[in-house]
């Protein structure tokens, strides 16, 4: 049969390729995993991994590879569109983080007062978390940073989304627990980060003392001591220095050369959203690649719909948003979830599609996300009855935490589930090991070491700690164990079959007959199932066997033979009877 000839882009999402070969997107994902890639429906994979797919699906499907047109998908996910010849400068992003109460909503809201027009800012109806200002002509994007765990969220979606941190620091109250954990954040999203010491305008402000704090716990050494941390002391309340803020903000994201493609179809992260009456769905987006317009198909997640309007942050109407821009849009059909990538699809059908498809996988586990309280009330009631592996992981840099944490959980299903008790960068210690001992959980290291000392306290708790340097390796691993967790499959096979010619004996426990094999063979130790005209009469199982009056191991299809069948329940069996004979097994389980 000739080969069925697919052209398709250079790149192309896992929904749109599964769509066009007409499989469930769901088989696609599943592939893709095996091959030690974890994609969701809207990935973009490029034309070679979707050759090397299909080459193994078997299908009888060439793919060819279309030349890049304006109308086509978008070219590349967000790490390659910000490399690719068409990338320019984008506006840094920028999020500010800090202890409560040090003043991070109200430098913020000097910031954006002072560059905002103050007439349209009065019209602000919504909260969104994101916004943008300017200076020296320079567009900056700040996002406020309600709580770490909505944090956490976005960052496990794998976006590199903050550029820059502003960590924000009470003059007259110093470094404090959330400022570590803020600390922690930046460094662990290998963000930037630019302190903002604030209210120094307070008599009790002692600056000196909060970079002192900085530089000796937490290796923050401030520029004019002779390290390289861009510390700004400002106040919300008289608004000093926050123009030097900015301008120190921008220096710092120049050092990274900050890039997007600032064409083709915008992609980027739903970073708020909700329902509003006569509006419907209301969705903040930041865009990351491209140009999001009105009339454009969007799918995030489930959730899918036509750009019916779109506005920027502060709700003025906008005929195109580029990368770094936060933007609100209507004309989704229900609520994407925070944290969602977006993208666009060239229609509604496709969109409509990957969305139907995205819901199918959702419902084997593959794709984890964010949850709503019906869908967190499943997942623990599912978690009630499965059975978990406790997992701590443990990688060289965040990327690959991220990958890992995200591809274990893509092993999830409704017997059995993963749940990463703990995971860290850098090499396993001491504390992982007893945090492993206390959760009975295995270590995985991925890229990193196991110092001598830590594995010989590993030995002493009986700690499991395996050390990968391939994802899928580590993933298939995971999978063995999980498997073993998974009850045993019974599996039946069929041997043959038997017409009953005459029956000699009968008692409670044991039943002697004789007939003709018609078709198969039957051995001894095989189960019966004994039929009359359609019913299953009883089952039972054969003691032995006999050819011609001599024992015999096996007996073939057209043989007449006498046997001896073994009874656990009383049984009757007449002339005219069919025994169908097989084994049941158990049989491990696969994922
Ligand atoms: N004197 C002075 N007071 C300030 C300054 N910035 C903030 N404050 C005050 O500090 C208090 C806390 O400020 P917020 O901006 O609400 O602090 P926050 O960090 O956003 O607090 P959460 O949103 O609860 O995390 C308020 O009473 C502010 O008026 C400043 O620069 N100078």
């Amino acid at each position: 049969m000739a080969e069925k000839t697919l052209v398709i882009p250079t790149m192309i999402t896992v929904g749109e390729l599964a769509d066009a070969l007409r499989i469930p997107a769901t088989n696609l994902v599943g592939e893709l995993f095996k091959n030690g890639i974890a994609a969701t429906i809207n990935q973009r994979i490029d034309f070679e991994t979707a050759q090397i797919i299909v080459g193994e699906l078997g299908l009888d499907v060439q793919l060819e590879q279309q030349e890049a047109t304006q109308e086509a998908v978008p070219r590349g996910g967000s790490a390659e569109r910000s490399k690719s010849a068409k990338a320019s400068y984008r506006p840094p992003i920028v999020a500010v983080m800090g202890h409560v109460d040090h003043g991070k909503t109200s430098l913020l809201d000097a910031i954006l007062d002072t560059k905002v027009a103050t007439a349209e800012a009065g019209g602000i109806t919504q909260h969104i978390s994101a916004y943008q200002t300017t200076y020296n002509n320079r567009s900056i994007t700040l996002l406020d940073t309600p709580g770490h765990e909505a944090f956490s969220a976005l960052r496990q979606h794998g976006a590199a989304l903050t550029d820059v941190v502003i960590i924000v620091v009470a003059a007259d109250d110093g470094v404090k627990p959330q400022t570590v954990e803020a600390i922690k954040f930046a460094q662990a999203a290998n963000a930037k980060i630019v302190v903002a010491i604030t209210k120094i305008d307070k008599p009790t402000a002692d600056t000196n003392r909060v970079k002192a704090q900085l530089a000796s716990e937490h290796h923050l050494n401030p520029e004019e001591w002779g390290g390289d941390t861009v510390m700004v002391e400002v106040s919300a309340k008289t608004r000093q220095n926050l123009d030097k803020l900015l301008e120190m903000v921008l220096l710092v994201a120049d050092l990274e050369e900050l890039k997007a493609e600032a064409e083709g179809n915008a992609e980027g992260l739903v970073i708020e959203s909700h329902m509003e009456q006569g509006r419907g769905p209301v969705v903040s987006v930041l865009v990351e690649q491209g140009v999001l317009k009105t009339g454009q198909y969007l799918i995030a997640g489930r959730a899918y719909g036509k750009v019916r309007t779109l506005s920027d942050y502060a709700g003025r109407p906008l005929s195109v948003a580029g990368p770094s821009t936060p933007a609100t849009l209507t004309g989704f059909k229900s609520i994407p979830k925070f944290g969602d990538r977006f993208s666009v699809v060239a229609s509604e059908k496709i969109a409509r599609q990957q969305a139907a498809a995205l819901i199918a996988s959702e419902g084997r586990g593959a794709v984890s996300g964010t949850v709503t309280g019906s869908e967190l009330l499943h997942i623990i009631s599912k978690k009630r009855s499965s059975k978990t592996l406790n997992v701590i992981v443990k990688a060289d840099v965040q990327g690959s935490l991220t990958s890992v944490s995200d591809s274990l959980r893509l092993l999830d299903n409704e017997e059995v589930n993963v749940r990463v008790v703990g995971s860290g960068i850098g090499n396993v210690n001491e504390s992982d090991i007893s945090s492993a001992a206390a959760s009975q959980a295995i270590i995985y290291g991925f890229n990193v070491g196991l110092p001598t000392a830590v594995k010989s306290l590993a030995a002493r708790q009986r700690v499991s700690v395996r050390l990968y340097k391939v994802i899928y390796e580590l993933l298939d691993d995971v999978k063995t164990v999980l498997e073993e967790l998974l009850e045993p499959e019974i599996v039946e096979k069929d041997l043959g079959a038997l017409t009953v010619k005459g029956v000699f004996r009968m008692t409670k426990n044991e039943i002697i007959c004789g007939g003709e094999v018609t078709t198969g063979k039957i051995i001894p130790g095989a189960l019966v199932r004994v039929k009359r005209a359609k019913d299953v009469i009883g089952e039972a199982e054969v003691a032995s066997l006999q050819r011609e009056k001599q024992e015999a191991k096996e007996v073939f299809e057209g043989e007449m033979c006498g046997l001896s069948l073994k009874l656990t329940r009383r049984l009757v069996i007449q002339e005219g009877d069919k025994l169908e004979f097989f084994t049941r097994e158990l049989v491990k389980r696969q994922l």
